[in-house]
């Protein structure tokens, strides 16, 4: 199953912290973590498994959207920042408005995101 985890600039640490504390159990359902860019190279340097897209701004969050309407992505755990704005918030609309449309549940902050994987 793919899951793909995203994270704004000022929510990068918490992902880091919130994919370390879930790794064992990732690993167990033979997960397969997708990311944007830059979120995916801090997951990476924390010495977990994860394919990265392109940066979030670049059209890292428009790929896996598409990976959404395509039925491939089962899963989004997506850590925005709402207290900064972002040059590609038409991109963040567009892959919540995806997740809407084809159900794939969506965790937008970390409370939300434990009772998504604890579900898993
Ligand atoms: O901007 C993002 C999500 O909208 C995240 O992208 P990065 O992980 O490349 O910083």
């Amino acid at each position: 199953m793919e899951i793909a985890i995203i994270a704004h600039d000022g929510k990068k640490a918490e992902m880091v912290q919130f994919i370390n504390q879930h790794k064992e159990k990732l690993q167990e359902k033979k997960i397969d973590i997708i990311s944007t860019g830059t979120t995916g190279g801090k997951v990476e340097n924390a010495g977990i498994k994860v394919t990265k897209m392109l940066s979030g701004p670049l059209g890292g969050d428009a790929q896996i959207a598409a990976r959404v309407a395509e039925g491939k992505c089962k899963m989004v755990i997506f850590f925005r920042d709402p207290l900064e704005k972002h040059p590609h918030e038409p991109d963040v609309i567009m892959l919540m408005r995806l997740c809407d449309v084809h159900d794939v549940p969506l965790a937008t902050n970390p409370a939300t995101a434990e009772l998504l994987v604890s579900a898993l």
